[in-house]
């Protein structure tokens, strides 16, 4: 459900024009490799749930990279909170970067940090007061329900805990999108369900989400429009 910004007009978030993607395969130049993504052009309203679905290789996790700013398109135009990629200085990137949480299946905390140093580190980066980053922190293992896990190492925490772990620290600066890589892929049906709702929630508070999966379960659970990749081509939107 998208929330119309001001004036009643609903901005896009994220808009994909015709965008083609290469991988730049060694020993070649940039660009030479297999066609990743070709002529994907859609557009995610501010605000907006959506899952990303297709089968393995079809290009749902490079289709992230590019919305998360980890790659750039070799055709086509990628447009992020209103900025053209093509027309942003590669200084102006951190900014945009800032705006965007990420969530990986494989988790991806830092080993050698206890749970609440992980969630604090995207706040240090940012400069907060030490008071305001405990206190988010707090907040943070509050509603992933890990308050009594705040001085263990990820690797002492389940795969379903970590991920929240995970969740939270996406989360922690409140960025303006989104986006989860199969977040559920290594997870028990339960634990599952946690990180569903989190995500809901997180949407239901105004993020624009993203989602890729092949959980079709969790996707009749949480009716929500789909982005669906074959082949690199975007098949169906809505
Ligand atoms: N780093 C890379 N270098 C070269 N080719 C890549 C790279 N990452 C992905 N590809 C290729 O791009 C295509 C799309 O891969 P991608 O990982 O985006 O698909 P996917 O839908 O996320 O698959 P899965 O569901 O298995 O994760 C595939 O042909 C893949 O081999």
């Amino acid at each position: 459900m998208a929330r119309p910004a001001r004036g009643g007009i609903v901005r896009a978030m994220v808009r994909f024009d015709r965008v083609g993607l290469r991988y730049p395969v060694p020993p070649g130049p940039e660009g030479t490799g297999p066609e990743a993504l070709r002529d994907v052009s859609f557009a995610l309203p501010e605000g907006s749930f959506h899952w990303l679905l297709g089968p393995s290789g079809a290009g749902k996790s490079s289709l992230l990279r590019l919305m998360h700013l980890a790659l750039r398109p070799s055709r086509g135009e990628v447009e992020l909170f209103g900025a053209r990629l093509s027309q942003t200085r590669r200084a102006a990137l951190p900014r945009l970067r800032r705006r965007i949480g990420v969530v990986h299946q494989d988790f991806r905390l830092l080993p050698h940090l206890p749970v609440a140093d992980n969630l604090a580190l995207p706040l240090r980066i940012a400069g907060r007061a030490e008071a305001q980053v405990r206190a988010d922190v707090e907040e943070m293992l509050r509603w992933i329900g890990l308050v009594n896990r705040a001085d263990a190492l990820p690797a002492a925490l389940s795969g379903g805990e970590q991920q929240r772990v995970a969740i939270a620290r996406a989360v922690v600066i409140r960025p303006a999108l989104l986006v989860a890589d199969e977040p559920t892929g290594n997870l028990d049906a339960a634990q599952t369900w946690r990180v569903l709702r989190l995500l809901g929630e997180m949407h239901r508070m105004g993020t624009t989400v993203v989602v890729a999966t092949h959980d079709e379960v969790l996707v009749r659970a949480h009716a929500a429009p789909a982005l669906r990749l074959e082949g690199g081509r975007l098949v169906s939107h809505g």
